[in-house]
């Protein structure tokens, strides 16, 4: 992966991945790019008329998904205001261990590609005990306990309003029901122990995940304005009374899909 390569400048690798892009969907530049976790895969073609699947080998920079079923395309998609959507279906996770860089690659070459605005999604584990499985929730801020960032050198790049409050209000306008919260960024691949949680919850947190804190950063760094949502799959270790398993992880996401595909949908056309 060019990332890898010693010295190389990663943002030179985001301009040729977003040049690649624009050479193989045709659309010379994407407004607003989405990256789309865990039960969020059926939002790309309800915002809009697909143009273009891009298999992400095709890009430089991006890697072979790690996740069953998470298919490691990029999608051009022309919404109904003639605006286009780039939606990344191959998101890097820092437990991969690939390092920072692979991880925001994707937030930098939505950059490169001509996108201001950059929502983030994923799955994760709600702290609330109000949240049942299969419920989205706007993220208002996270905190980053992976002890990285995303960031090389003196780039001291302030974060407050990161998730911009102005996004979280349009998504309120188009589902008032949405309730939101701190996202915990977890280098991963474990789940949290139920102390880690309660840790968590101590601080501030609400939501915890594995994703989306490093690459709201870099998404801040390149200027564009963040939406995060997460869809709260399971409760976090400890609050529900039963083990995690994945398999309910990957039920809960299938269940909400079709809701929140339609209100991701809807916000990104306003
Ligand atoms: N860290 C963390 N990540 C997650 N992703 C999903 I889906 N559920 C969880 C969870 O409970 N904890």
């Amino acid at each position: 992966n060019p990332l890898d390569a010693p010295g190389v400048d990663p943002f030179t690798v985001a301009a040729q991945a977003a040049e690649r892009i624009a050479e193989i969907s045709g659309v010379a530049r994407h407004d607003i790019a989405l990256t789309l976790g865990s039960g969020w895969g059926r939002a790309a073609e309800l915002m809009g008329e697909t143009v273009a699947t891009i298999p992400a080998t095709e890009i430089p920079g991006f890697s072979k998904p790690a996740l069953v079923g998470h298919v490691g395309t990029l999608r051009s998609v022309r919404l109904p205001s003639g605006k286009h959507a780039l939606v990344i279906g191959a998101r890097t996770h820092y437990y991969e261990g690939h390092g920072v860089r692979r991880v925001v690659h994707s937030v930098r070459t939505a950059a490169a590609a001509g996108a201001t605005t950059m929502i983030l999604t994923n799955g994760a584990g709600g702290i609330k005990e109000t949240w049942t499985p299969g419920t989205p929730v706007l993220i208002s801020d996270h905190i980053n306990l992976t002890a990285d960032s995303p960031l090389e050198g003196a780039t001291f790049i302030d974060l407050t309003d990161l998730y911009s409050s102005r996004l979280r209000g349009i998504a309120r306008e188009v589902a008032p029901e949405l309730d939101e919260g701190v996202y915990c960024q977890f280098r991963g691949p474990h789940y949290e122990t139920p102390a880690e949680v309660q840790m968590a919850k101590a601080i501030g947190g609400h939501i915890v995940g594995m994703s989306t804190a490093l690459e709201a950063i870099a998404a801040r760094q390149a200027g564009m304005e963040v939406l995060g949502l997460s869809l709260i799959t399971n409760l976090a270790a400890g609050i529900q009374k039963t083990p995690l398993s994945h398999e309910e992880v990957i039920e809960a996401g299938r269940a909400a899909e079709p809701v929140i595909s339609d209100l991701l949908a809807r916000v990104v056309e306003r």
